[in-house]
């Protein structure tokens, strides 16, 4: 399991752009959505001291969430006062929530008996992964489908933990997207909350990168990967209605098909994008996100917009392309931030030294490295406005593999 580095900057320090040069083009953007913000304020100094801010900044207080994501009339959540004076939430869904079992899935189709069961009580030998919202297992449920269940840490069944919990269910809820992990529902049982979803069989894209089945991702793989985030992500930001920024794209969030194909996991930070009728925005009190990938104009600007995702994705594409992590703190100082590193020898002419150095140096893999990677960072251009739109991360990519196929058969 690749280490969690989740953090939460919560502001003193002010976190910092790089000063580094990007390639010259800016892409149009054709997304809908406003992406530019009511303000748009001076681009920060450094890079160094961003990173550094978010090492420093990494927790998040207690009950800071500034706004409740999921509403309670929408959802006939019905509160009542325990005897213990606390107060608890109830879910009530199609009225089988029998022995405690309360389910807001309509079509329920699995209760937290038979996940408890299927589980042997949540045993470890069940465990397939473990995030920061808490562990994830594998169920097979009675009727031969299997699923993931995501048990949440019991230790963050606080307000704040609950209103992530709403969040994720409630975006999950509205996306459908081949590329997108399918919600299923969500269980309430006691102390218990328990999030269902497709269960994806290949593990995560960051385990790939490190080969731990022993076998590398070949480039193509590589880009059918790029390309399908790149579609999912469009669909979050252009095709729900308020459009969806995502807030955490990265490799351990992209999870893989038997095919290799990409689904796009864990909504857990998903916030609903701003209104591009009212031209709202949002502007949160905590940034939250996974150090590494966050936006350095989100970090000083608490303004999300799409365009945070676009960012997170450059440095998505540099870490499939490199195989690196985005920070890579054993390596010496040049080199640990892995877009600072990579940009340096795109604009020093050595593209070539950043490739994988599990991939073959061949014409095809040297031009979708060089394409690939003058996309990425467009896409990590410090001012949002400079970004290009998913939409058009897309395009590029369709054309990049395109071309990268072509040549790959005319030199067979
Ligand atoms: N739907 C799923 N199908 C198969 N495996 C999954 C599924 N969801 C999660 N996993 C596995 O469990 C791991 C942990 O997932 P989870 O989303 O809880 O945390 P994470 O993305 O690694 O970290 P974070 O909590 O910081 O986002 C994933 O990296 C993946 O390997």
């Amino acid at each position: 399991m690749p280490s969690r580095r989740r953090h939460s900057y919560t502001g003193g320090s002010s976190p910092a752009t790089s000063s580094y040069s990007t390639t010259s083009t800016t892409l149009p953007d054709r997304s809908p959505a406003p992406s530019s913000t009511t303000t748009d304020r001076q681009a920060p100094n450094s890079l160094a001291r961003w990173i550094s801010g978010i090492f420093i900044n990494c927790f998040t207080p207690p009950g800071s969430v500034s706004s409740k994501s999921f509403n309670d009339s929408e959802h006939d959540i019905r509160s009542r006062r325990s005897s213990t004076g606390s107060v608890q939430k109830h879910y009530y869904g199609n009225g089988n929530g029998n022995n405690g079992n309360e389910t807001e899935n309509q079509n329920q189709r699995f209760s937290f008996d038979e996940i408890y069961a299927a589980t042997k009580n949540f045993s470890p030998s069940f465990r397939i992964g473990q995030g920061g919202f808490g562990t994830v297992y594998k169920v097979k449920l009675r009727d031969g489908s299997t699923v993931a269940v995501k048990r949440a840490k019991k230790s963050l069944h606080d307000d704040r933990q609950g209103a992530e919990f709403m969040s994720e269910i409630k975006t999950l809820a509205q996306v459908t997207h081949l590329s997108l992990v399918k919600y299923y529902g969500y269980l309430v049982h006691n102390d218990e909350k328990l999030l269902v979803v497709e269960y994806v069989p290949n593990g995560n894209l960051r385990d790939h990168l490190d080969c731990k089945d022993g076998k590398t991702l070949d480039m193509a793989t590589r880009l059918d990967i790029a390309t399908d985030v790149a579609h999912a992500i469009t669909y979050l930001h252009m095709y729900t209605q308020p459009p969806i920024i995502h807030r955490d794209i990265k490799s351990s969030n992209i999870l893989l098909t038997d095919n290799f194909r990409a689904k796009v996991a864990d909504f857990g930070f998903a916030r609903l994008a701003p209104d591009s009728e009212s031209g709202a925005t949002h502007v949160s009190t905590q940034v939250k996100g996974t150090a590494g990938y966050l936006d350095p104009e989100y970090l000083t600007t608490y303004q999300l917009t799409e365009k945070s995702d676009v960012y997170s994705f450059g440095v998505l594409l540099v870490e499939l392309l490199t195989g690196r992590r985005p920070i890579e703190l054993h390596r010496e100082q040049k080199e640990r931030i892995t877009i600072r590193w990579a940009i340096k020898k795109f604009t020093s002419g050595d593209t070539i030294s950043v490739l994988d150095p599990k991939l073959e140096r061949n014409p095809s893999n040297n031009l979708a490295l060089e394409k690939v990677l003058e996309m990425a960072f467009q896409c990590l251009a410090p001012h949002r406005g400079s970004r290009p739109s998913m939409k058009k991360c897309s395009e590029i990519l369709w054309g990049i593999r395109k071309d990268y196929r072509e040549l790959l058969n005319t030199s067979l």
